[in-house]
């Protein structure tokens, strides 16, 4: 496989409404996406990054930078025999998992498309539709939260995960109970907001049968995560804190989750976010698919990982209509909860040409 080069595009796509986490609240999307050229075919890769370093420490413009400085040169200078060699070929620049993971993915995806492999066949894809779940922000009042959630379970989706914080988490968390019944599979999602001090409040969630609660603590606090799955019957699901199958192994191994939210971005690539699948399947421990607001092209890539058989939990790999009023690619439309794995080459999907330069603000091309 020879490169020629790689395109960094910056996107910005509106959301259809503000999505309020506990670290802050977004209304549009900055999205960079890489695209990988070499003799024999074009590959695309989604940074996850957000605009600005408020979910992990990585942020848009820096990602950018060290594509440009550091990645794609290392890369032009390892000559990749193949996609498998360029986790190895960036492995001496420290950290900067998402933008590795979006390179990683470009190069990967130009691979397949050559051979004519879909990226389901490649991770080891099982099934040929996934269970969706949605992501629910933090609203201005419960009726606001209710009427959402209602939306939600109409349109079908498979599991409800509701943003929470201090000040919003208890009383949200029982409304929804309280309304739709014990049957609806519930999650909450804090986002780091908690500490350990915080565990008998936490403790609170425990009636409402919730299937997991995510990152209620600091990304580095794993032994903080172990103390408080001691404390609380809720099952913990990590997020922020695994960026790796050794993170992974290393947290099981603690006692620290009894889940992983497997977010192929956030761990380097969908290379490292299969090992995470392998050593969790190893010790007995669920995962889903994680989502960072992705476009098509990322929502493509994560439909065909959870696709694989330890991705026994609905993702947040909701439809492209969660997001986005037109997404860069074809829509993806849930069907009876569900998500189709993409059959075609790489990805499967490819980006619009006129959409992609409705939302495009910025491209820059880097010779290899
Ligand atoms: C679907 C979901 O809840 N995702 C993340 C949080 C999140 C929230 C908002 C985001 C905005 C822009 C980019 C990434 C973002 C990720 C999570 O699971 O923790
Ligand atoms: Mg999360």
């Amino acid at each position: 496989m020879k490169l020629t080069g790689c395109e960094l595009r910056r996107i910005s796509m509106p959301l259809l409404s503000p999505f309020r986490t506990s670290f802050g609240t977004v209304t549009s999307r900055e999205v960079l996406l890489v695209r990988a050229v070499t003799e024999d075919a074009e590959g695309w890769g989604e940074c996850v990054a957000m605009s600005g370093p408020l979910y992990s420490s990585e942020y848009t413009e820096a990602a950018a930078g060290v594509l440009r400085d550091h990645l794609i040169p290392a890369l032009a200078a390892a000559v990749p025999g193949s996609a498998t060699a360029v986790a190895p070929a960036l492995a001496p620049i420290k950290g900067h998992r998402m933008a590795k993971a979006a390179l990683e993915t470009a190069v990967l995806d130009a691979e397949l498309r050559a051979e004519g492999r879909s990226f389901g066949r490649e991770l080891g894809a099982v099934v040929d539709r996934v269970p969706c779940g949605v992501s629910v922000g933090i609203m201005d009042s419960i009726p606001a939260l209710l009427d959402a959630v209602d939306g939600y379970l109409s349109e079908g989706y498979a599991r409800i995960k509701l943003k929470i914080e201090p000040g919003w988490d208890i009383e949200p968390v029982r409304a929804v109970r309280e309304r739709f019944g014990d049957q609806v599979l519930l999650q909450a999602d804090a986002n780091t907001a908690y500490s350990l001090s915080d565990a008998r409040h936490l403790a609170g969630l425990d009636p409402f049968g919730l299937l997991l609660i995510e990152q209620p603590l600091d990304e580095e606090d794993v032994l903080g995560h172990a103390d408080l799955a001691r404390l609380i019957r809720t099952p913990v699901c990590l997020d922020e804190s695994i960026t790796s199958a050794a993170s992974a192994a290393a947290a099981i191994r603690l006692g620290a989750c009894q889940i992983v939210n497997i977010k192929p971005g956030r761990v380097g690539g969908y290379l490292e976010a299969r090992r995470i699948h392998d050593v969790c399947a190893a010790h007995g421990v669920p995962v889903w698919c994680g989502g960072m607001l992705e476009t098509g092209l990322g929502r493509a890539a994560n439909v065909a990982l959870a696709a694989l058989p330890g991705f026994t939990l609905p993702g947040d790999t909701s439809a492209s209509g969660r997001y986005y009023a037109a997404d860069i690619t074809e829509p993806f439309v849930l069907d009876q909860g569900h998500l189709s794995v993409p059959t075609g080459p790489g990805l499967g999907v490819t980006p619009d040409p006129d959409r992609l330069a409705e939302v495009t603000t910025r491209v820059e091309w880097i010779s290899m």
